[in-house]
C-alpha cells in the first residue's frame, strides 16, 4: 500500500487535481516543487505560508501520486493532519482509504479513460502525420523540379513588382546568391536571430505542407480543449501528446491566446504538463515496456515545440513604463513585449507597472495595501488585466497618478519615492493579487527589474525577505537598458529607501562626476541573481570606463552574472503588413511581396502629410528618438549644411531636451523645403516615418541596443548607424561586391563620418537599385521577433533559479 512519507522527503508527487471542481479562489493551493523535489504548499492568497508536504494537511482540490507505485491518491476537501503524518504514512494512509475508496475507484476509472482517449488520440496522430509526410514528400519533389539549378545567376533585378504572391515567392528563388550563400552572410548578425525560413527555398515550396501541419494541430488542440472541458478530473490528453512531443504547437499556447483567463489554475496547469512529461515517460520506460504501440515513430523533420519545457516558471517583470499604457522609450516596447514572447514560451508571466492614466481595460480588484515612503504611509490599489497569455497589474497610488506624459519628471526624490513604492509593492504581488484567482506565489518565482527604476526590487527582496528566510526560492534579474542614469543622489538620501542603515554600503558609491553619492543602480548590481543588457555590443562597452559611467568597475566585479540579449521586436505591432497606422491618408499596408508598391506609396503619403514635394526620387532621411545627448542630434545638426546641399529630404520626430527641440524647430525654419521637424511624442507619426523613409539616421553616441534600426530593417527601410552598442550588434554593413549587409554604418560620432556614410548611400539609392532593393530585402527577410530573444533571457532565468 503506498504511502505519504515524511515532510520534505522526495517521495512524493503532488499535483493540482480538478475533481473537487473548485474554481481558483483564494484559499486553495498551489503547489510549489522545491529544487530538491521535496514539496512546499503556499496556500491562501493574501495570507502566505509554507506547509510541509508530510504534515498531514490536505488540500482541497489536490491529489497525491505515491512516486514508487505512481497510484494517485484523493486527499479530497479535507483539512486537518493525521498526527501519524510526521512519523511516516501508514497511519496517514489509512486515513485516505477509509474516506476515499469511492474516490479512489473513481479516479481509476477516471484514469482509465483517460488512457483511451489518449491512445486513440495517438492514433489518430500518426495516422495524420503519415498523411502529411507523404503530401511533403511530393510538394518538395515538385518544388525541387522547379528551382532552377544555378540560382546564383540570377539577380534581384528579376524581382519584380508582381504582386501575385505565388509568382513572387517563386522569384525569390531568384535571389543573386544561393541560400547558403545567403544564411551565411546573414547568419553574420549578431543578432543571432533565425533568418525567417521562407527565405530559404525549400521552405518556400513547403509552406503549404506547414500550414497543413499547423492546421491539423490546431484541429487537434481544440478537440482537445472540448475534452478538457468535458473530462472533469482528467489531465488533458493535449499535454499528454504535448509532453509526447506529438504536437507541433504547445496546448498551452492556445489557451494563453485566449482573452478571458481560465478559471483552472494556470500554475497547475504547468505543473500539470510538467508531470505528466516526466511521469508519462517514467511510466512508458518502466511499468509498459511492451507498450510501443502508442508512440509515433520519430520523424526527424519533426522539432520540439519551442517552450519552455521543464524549465516553466513564473515570471514578474517590473518596470516604470510598458507600452502600450506607458512609453517614453524603448524600455516602454520591451515591458510590453518581452512578457509575451516569455509566455508563449509556457511561463506564467506577470508585468507590474503603476497606473498613471485611467487606462480603460484593467479592473480595479477590491484590494487595498499600503506601504511606508519616506515616513509616510502610502496605500495602492491594484488594477488587473489579462493579455496575450500575461498578466498585467497595475499600481495606482496618488503618486502616479496623471503622470503620463512626464513619467520621470519632478524633483528627483519625488521620483525616488515613486520608485520606492513601486518596488515596495511589487516585490509583494506574488503574495497579494490573485490573477485568474490564484496568486503567483515566491516559490519558482523570478523577478526582471529594468533600469535604475526598478533596481530597487532585486534589494528590497534580499534585505526585507531573504535575509530574513522568506521568499527563500524567489529571484532577481535586473536589465540594463541604459546605464547613463542611475537614481544618483545625496548619501542622506538613504532614509528614502527605507532599510536597515548596514545596507547603505551596497548604494554608497564615489566617482569623479558625482563625488560620494548614493546610487540605486549600483545596490540593483549588486544584488541581482543576474544582469543583462540588451546586446552584446553593449555589455562589453558597460565594462570600460567611457562606457560604464561610473558603474565599470561594479559591472566588472559582477562580470560573472552579467549577459548580454539582443531585443527583438513585437512583430505585431511593428509590421507593415499590418500596421494601423497604414491604413489611412493614403498610406497602405505592404509586404516582402508588395514592397515596390507600398513603400512608394507610403513615401508619397509621408511627404504629402508633412509638407514636403512629392518626388519619389529623392532619398527621406529619418531620425526618431529621444532629444539628449544620447542620439547625436548635434552631429546632425552639424552635418545639415551638407545634407541640404545635396537633393534630399530630411524628416525628424522627438521630444525632450528643450534647446534640441529648439534645434529642430530651427531646422524647418531654415530649410523649409527640405526639413520637417515634428517636435512632440506621436506612436503614429513613428510608424508612418518608418514606413515612408528611405533611409533611417542613428548617429547615437552610445546606443545599449536601438529599437528604431530594427523597426526600419522590418520596413524595407535602411538603416545608417554610429556602429556602437547594439548598433553594430544588429545592423552588418553593406558590402557591395557581395551584395551582404543591412545598411551604413560610421565608426565615430563625428559629422563628418555621418556625411561620408551618406554620401555611400545616396550613390547607392540614385545609381544601385538593384543593390538597394537587396538590402530592403535583406532587412525584411530577418526575424527580428522577440522569440530567440525570450528563449535566452529562458537560459538566465534558470540560471537564477538555481543561483544560490
Ligand atoms: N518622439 C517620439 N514619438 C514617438 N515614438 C518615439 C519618439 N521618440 C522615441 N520613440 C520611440 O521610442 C522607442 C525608442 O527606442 P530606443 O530603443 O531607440 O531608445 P531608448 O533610448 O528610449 O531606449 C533604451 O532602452 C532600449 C530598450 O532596451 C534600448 O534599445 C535603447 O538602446 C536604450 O537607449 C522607439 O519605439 C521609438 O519609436
Amino acid at each position: 500500500m503506498a504511502s505519504l512519507g515524511r515532510a520534505g522527503t522526495a517521495a512524493f508527487f503532488l499535483e493540482p487535481s480538478r475533481s473537487c471542481g473548485q474554481p481558483r479562489a483564494a484559499g486553495f493551493c498551489v503547489p510549489v516543487r522545491c529544487r530538491l523535489n521535496c514539496l512546499d504548499l503556499h496556500s491562501r492568497a493574501g495570507e502566505f505560508r509554507f506547509l510541509r508536504a508530510g504534515n498531514g494537511e490536505r488540500h482541497m482540490g489536490f491529489t497525491w501520486r505515491d512516486r514508487g507505485t505512481g497510484r494517485v491518491l484523493p486527499a479530497v476537501g479535507r483539512k486537518g493532519a493525521a498526527d501519524g503524518a510526521e512519523d511516516g504514512g501508514e497511519d496517514d494512509m489509512g486515513d485516505v482509504d477509509v474516506d476515499g475508496d469511492e474516490v479512489l475507484k473513481a479516479t481509476i476509472e477516471k484514469t482509465k479513460r483517460a488512457l483511451s482517449v489518449q491512445k486513440s488520440l495517438l492514433e489518430q496522430i500518426v495516422e495524420r502525420r503519415k498523411l502529411v509526410s507523404s503530401m511533403k514528400e511530393s510538394v518538395i519533389k515538385t518544388g525541387k523540379e522547379t528551382v532552377p539549378p544555378n540560382k546564383s545567376d540570377a539577380s534581384f533585378s528579376s524581382l519584380s513588382s508582381d504582386t501575385t504572391s505565388g509568382m513572387a515567392r517563386n522569384k525569390y528563388k531568384k535571389f543573386s546568391y544561393s541560400t547558403s550563400e545567403a544564411a551565411e552572410t546573414l547568419s553574420a548578425n549578431t543578432n543571432g536571430a533565425a533568418i525567417k525560413k521562407k527565405f530559404q527555398n525549400e521552405e518556400v515550396e513547403v509552406s503549404g505542407d506547414a500550414k497543413e501541419i499547423s492546421m491539423l494541430s490546431s484541429k487537434i488542440e481544440s478537440s482537445d480543449d472540448e475534452k478538457k472541458e468535458n473530462e472533469d478530473g482528467l489531465l488533458a490528453e493535449s499535454s499528454i501528446a504535448e509532453s509526447l512531443g506529438l504536437l507541433r504547437e504547445p496546448s498551452s499556447k492556445v489557451s494563453q491566446s485566449k482573452a478571458v483567463p481560465s478559471l483552472l489554475p494556470k500554475v497547475s496547469e504547468a505543473f500539470t504538463a510538467k508531470d505528466e512529461q516526466r511521469e508519462e515517460s517514467e511510466e512508458k520506460s518502466q511499468d509498459d515496456p511492451d507498450d510501443k504501440t502508442d508512440v509515433a515513430p520519430k520523424e526527424e523533420d519533426v522539432k520540439s515545440p519551442p517552450l519552455a519545457g521543464l524549465n516553466v516558471m513564473n515570471v514578474i517583470l517590473v518596470a516604470a513604463e510598458c507600452a502600450p499604457w506607458s512609453k517614453t522609450g524603448g524600455l516602454g516596447d520591451v515591458a510590453g513585449a518581452l512578457p509575451k514572447a516569455l509566455a508563449r514560451r509556457g511561463h506564467r508571466v506577470m508585468v507590474v507597472v503603476p497606473r498613471y492614466g485611467n487606462y480603460s481595460g484593467p479592473q480595479e480588484i477590491g484590494l487595498r495595501k499600503r506601504y511606508k515612503v519616506d515616513g509616510q504611509d502610502m496605500e495602492v490599489t491594484y488594477y488587473l488585466t489579462y493579455i496575450d497569455g500575461v498578466d498585467f497589474v497595475f499600481i495606482d497610488s496618488p503618486i502616479f497618478r496623471h503622470r503620463e506624459s512626464n513619467i520621470y519628471g519632478g524633483e528627483r526624490a519625488d521620483i525616488l519615492k515613486r520608485m520606492v513604492l513601486l518596488c515596495k509593492a511589487a516585490v509583494e504581488v506574488p503574495w497579494h493579487v490573485p490573477c485568474g484567482g490564484v496568486c503567483y506565489g515566491d516559490g519558482n518565482l523570478v523577478f526582471i527589474a529594468n533600469d535604475w527604476h526598478t533596481a530597487l526590487l532585486p534589494v528590497y527582496l534580499k534585505a526585507y525577505y531573504r535575509d530574513n528566510g522568506s521568499m527563500k526560492y524567489t529571484r532577481s534579474v535586473l536589465v540594463i537598458h541604459n546605464i547613463a542614469h542611475q537614481g544618483r543622489g545625496p548619501v542622506d538620501e538613504f532614509r528614502i529607501v527605507d532599510l536597515p542603515g548596514h545596507y547603505v554600503d551596497l548604494f554608497r558609491l564615489y566617482d569623479l562626476v558625482g563625488g560620494e553619492h548614493l546610487n540605486i543602480f549600483a545596490a540593483g548590481l549588486k544584488t541581482a541573481d543576474r544582469v543583462v543588457t540588451v546586446s552584446h555590443g553593449y555589455s562589453w562597452e558597460l565594462k570600460t570606463l567611457e562606457g560604464g559611467w561610473g558603474l565599470h568597475e561594479i559591472i566588472n566585479e559582477n562580470d560573472w552574472k552579467l549577459r548580454g540579449i539582443v531585443n527583438g521586436i513585437d512583430t505585431e505591432d511593428w509590421n507593415p503588413e499590418v500596421d494601423v497606422h497604414l491604413k489611412s491618408d493614403g498610406y497602405t499596408n505592404y509586404s516582402l511581396e508588395t514592397l515596390n508598391m507600398g513603400k512608394p506609396q507610403c513615401k508619397a503619403a509621408l511627404q504629402k502629410e508633412l509638407g514636403l514635394p512629392v518626388r519619389p526620387e529623392v532619398p527621406v532621411v529619418a531620425f526618431i528618438g529621444r532629444l539628449d545627448h544620447q542620439k547625436g542630434v548635434d552631429i546632425i545638426a552639424e552635418a545639415i549644411p551638407w545634407m541640404v546641399s545635396q537633393d534630399m529630404q530630411l524628416v525628424m520626430l522627438g521630444t525632450g531636451r528643450s534647446d534640441l527641440e529648439d534645434m529642430l524647430r530651427s531646422f524647418q525654419g531654415n530649410h523649409c523645403g527640405k526639413v520637417r521637424s515634428w517636435v512632440g511624442f506621436s506612436v503614429k507619426m513613428a510608424h508612418r516615418i518608418t514606413a515612408g523613409a528611405d533611409v533611417l539616421l542613428m548617429p547615437s553616441r552610445f546606443e545599449p541596443c536601438g529599437l528604431n534600426q530594427l523597426y526600419a530593417m522590418m520596413y524595407g527601410t535602411i538603416p545608417l548607424v554610429h556602429a556602437v552598442g547594439g548598433l553594430r550588434d544588429t545592423v552588418v554593413p553593406f558590402n557591395p561586391y557581395e551584395e551582404s549587409g543591412f545598411g551604413w554604418t560610421f565608426d565615430r560620432a563625428k559629422a563628418g563620418k555621418l556625411i561620408d556614410a551618406l554620401r555611400n548611400c545616396f550613390n547607392t539609392f540614385w545609381n544601385y537599385k538593384e543593390s538597394w532593393e537587396g538590402l530592403q530585402r535583406r532587412g525584411m527577410l530577418q526575424d527580428l521577433s522577440w522569440d530567440h530573444a525570450a528563449q535566452l533571457y529562458e537560459e538566465v532565468l534558470v540560471a537564477a533559479k538555481y543561483q544560490w
